[in-house]
């Protein structure tokens, strides 16, 4: 482990990236946000929040009372998963490990909001299969790539476009789940719209060629992330749901910017979450992930979309808005975006690697490389063993 080299940090402590600001019933003191992080750690069978890190690595970075964490993707159902390492919200042997990271997350200050996560033809078919579930999407048989394709068919586990029965189980799953985090303690929940995922599937007509009114309009193609929504909203209540959507992202083989109706597709949407916010139902907050991130396993730099901007958003939503990607390393672009009074700014990876990322952005302190190939490894190194900077510089890491 080592600083990132060729990096000149800024300190923002002056800007209003340290403004506090409320995101439904939280008073941030900054407005940094800890995205979702999918690490691959949870416990198999169960699909449980790992008993000895994850309690740890969440506390490690929440130290910075009045900061708001959104947890790692956590599947809302056995239905909606498919990756043996990641976690649920669905039971409660899930639940009782989600409330001493919930609880140490508060006990710091600070604030954290599960992310729902469905990951329909993004999950593992053999995975499915071995536990006796469906190959979810929004279409039969559009897979994400070739290799989706021959597992599928090697397991007999064939991609299904889901019935309206099987929609509606979905929406009462997203339910389940969200009262499940809101009574063991979160401070809200995040719907995972975003990176390729079920709810991206029936978003992008890429990958949903429906006949019925979940297909073929943007109207339609709409119609299964409002539906969740407002059911959510009449749950747990709008000022505890945020959204997270990647209009420009193509990892999962989504169109991305190149389909010059996607942007349409996404105005259509934001605008209805508007009309609705309008008429008192106001989302906590939507979440970007940036054009110069259009798939997350790329290195910075790396796939980036130039002919977009997610500036759209802010003439058609009034609320409060999170943007991700590739921000650690340009925190004179962060200068710019905090200067209005409702953007927050994400740090994905250099979270990762920096436990008081916070204190580092604030101070414009060099910042700890991260190791990809411990992203998504069973063990704690990579995981709870990044030094904060005081503990760095006494390993004797140098500056230069
Ligand atoms: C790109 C990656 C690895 C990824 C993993 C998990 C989630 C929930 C996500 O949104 C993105």
């Amino acid at each position: 482990m080592a600083f990132v080299e060729d990096f000149t940090p800024i300190p923002l402590e002056d800007t209003n990236l340290f403004k506090p600001i409320r995101v439904g019933d939280c008073m941030l003191r900054n407005r940094i946000v800890m995205p979702p992080l999918t690490r691959m750690r949870a416990h198999y069978p169960g699909n449980i929040p790992n008993r000895f890190w994850a309690r740890k690595y969440y506390d490690q970075r929440s130290k910075s009372p009045g900061t708001m964490i959104i947890t790692e993707g956590a599947f809302i159902s056995p239905q909606a998963g498919g990756y043996d390492n990641a976690p649920g919200v669905w039971s409660s042997e899930q639940m009782t490990e989600w409330k001493s990271i919930f609880k140490k997350v508060h006990e710091n200050g600070s604030y954290i909001w599960p992310q729902l996560w469905a990951l329909g033809r993004a999950a593992y078919p053999e995975v499915l299969k071995r536990d006796g579930l469906r190959f979810d999407s929004a279409s039969d048989g559009i897979y994400m790539d070739t290799e989706m394709e021959s597992k599928a068919k090697n397991c007999k586990n064939l991609q299904h476009g889901l019935t309206k029965v099987e929609i509606k189980q979905y929406i009462k799953d997203y339910i389940h789940a969200a009262k499940n985090c809101m009574s063991s303690g979160a401070d809200g929940i995040e719907l995972h719209a975003a990176n390729g995922y079920l709810i991206n599937q029936f978003i992008d007509p890429i990958s949903n060629k429906r006949k019925d009114e979940y297909g073929g309009s943007i109207e339609n193609r709409a119609r299964f992330i409002l539906e969740i929504v407002d059911d959510l909203v009449q749950e747990v209540g709008s000022e505890h749901v945020g959204i997270r959507f990647s209009p420009y992202g193509t990892f999962g083989t989504m169109s991305g910017g190149e389909n010059p109706t996607i942007m349409a597709q996404y105005c259509y949407i934001i605008g209805k979450l508007e009309e609705r916010a309008q008429k008192g139902k106001r989302l906590a907050y939507i979440h970007l992930v940036e054009p110069r991130v259009t798939n997350p396993f790329l290195t910075e730099g790396q796939g980036a979309y130039s002919e977009g901007s997610n500036d759209f958003i802010y003439s058609i939503w009034k609320g409060n808005i999170i943007r991700a990607g590739n921000f650690a390393l340009h925190p004179e672009i962060v200068e710019e975006l905090v200067k209005d009074e409702r953007t927050l700014i994400a740090y994905g990876r250099y979270f990762i690697s920096n436990p008081d990322l916070v204190t580092r952005v604030a101070k414009g302190l060099p910042l700890n490389r991260y190791e990809r190939d411990k992203f998504y490894v069973m063990s704690e190194e990579g995981y709870t063993d990044y030094p904060t900077y005081t503990e760095a510089l006494s390993l004797g890491w140098s500056n230069a």
